[in-house]
């Protein structure tokens, strides 16, 4: 039989580890019966450890697997992930300013859960212009403290954030809350300009959260290209995750990867 799938594509890194980057966004695309494709833009030496060695790849070299991707097939969402350096980040701006039609789930992926920074400092700013192309931008708790200038503690401060970040020009954004370690943990915020609501689900009790924020990106750009309103997507990207944690899996030494293949163990 001949199916005729949605297509997604994420522009991101490698984790040698396969806990989070395109090996964490493929496998959620997948579950989400999408297709995925893939842009890479660098590769981390990684497992649940940290990352010990970053390489990126040339602007051009990522500019032209997007490129191959949108000349020959019809891509109803995407996704940004770690963009690594400045020239990488304005290359992806330019290609993407050109785009209609086409949801994009912006990650800036700037500093993990465990505090390691993942992009170089004068990224960050770069990182500012891509902002206003985002269908949904989904920054955790230490990037919304970098993007809105101010230290987010409580639930209050979520909510101020998500509408200062909002102002940078994200049509919605949602703050998110795994990096807390009280009853924080596990709740986001999402405005999109007149909705300030926030997205809750139990808050699962487990070490093995690697891969959170890739899983969360990645399922909304699934529900995205499925054709689901951005508010419906990020509800059922929750979803996703929360299940994905739920069945989180106790491999290495250090955190473990979400279980994206939950649906096969239920
Ligand atoms: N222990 C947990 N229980 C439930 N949800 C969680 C937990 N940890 C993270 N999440 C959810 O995972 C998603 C990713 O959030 P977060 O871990 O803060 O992002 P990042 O990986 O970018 O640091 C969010 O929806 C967040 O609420
Ligand atoms: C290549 C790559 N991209 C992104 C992340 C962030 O991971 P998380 O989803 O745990 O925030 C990562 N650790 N490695």
């Amino acid at each position: 039989m001949a199916y005729i799938p949605p297509v997604a594509l994420t522009i991101a890194g490698s984790d040698s580890g396969g806990g989070a980057g395109i090996q964490a966004d493929l496998r959620t695309f997948s579950f989400h019966a999408v297709h995925g494709t893939s842009a890479l833009t660098c590769i981390t030496a990684q497992n649940t450890q940290g990352v010990s060695r970053v390489d990126a790849l040339a602007p051009e070299a990522i500019i032209a697997q997007i490129e191959a991707v949108f000349t020959d097939m019809g891509v109803q969402a995407l996704k940004t992930g770690m963009l690594l350096n400045q020239p990488i980040i304005e290359a992806v701006t330019d290609y993407l300013k050109g785009l209609v039609d086409v949801d994009c789930v912006i990650d800036p992926v700037m500093v993990s859960r465990t505090g390691a920074q993942l992009i170089d400092d004068n990224a960050i700013a770069a990182l500012k212009k891509l902002i206003p192309l985002a269908t949904v931008l989904t920054p955790n708790r230490y990037e919304a403290e970098i993007l809105s200038g101010q230290s987010i503690k409580t639930l209050e401060h979520m909510k101020t954030a998500a509408q200062a970040i909002h102002g940078l020009g994200a049509k919605a954004v949602i703050v998110k809350g795994g990096g807390f370690d009280n009853e924080l943990r596990g709740i986001d915020v999402w405005y999109d300009g007149t909705t300030l609501t926030k997205l809750t689900t139990s808050c699962i009790d487990t070490a093995d959260t690697h891969g959170t924020g890739c899983t969360l990106s990645a399922a909304i750009t699934a529900n995205l290209a499925l054709g689901h309103t951005p508010f419906e997507a990020a509800k059922r990207a929750k979803e996703y995750v929360t299940q994905a944690l739920n069945y989180s899996l106790r491999i290495g030494t250090g955190q473990g990867p979400v279980g994206h293949f939950y649906p096969l163990l239920t």
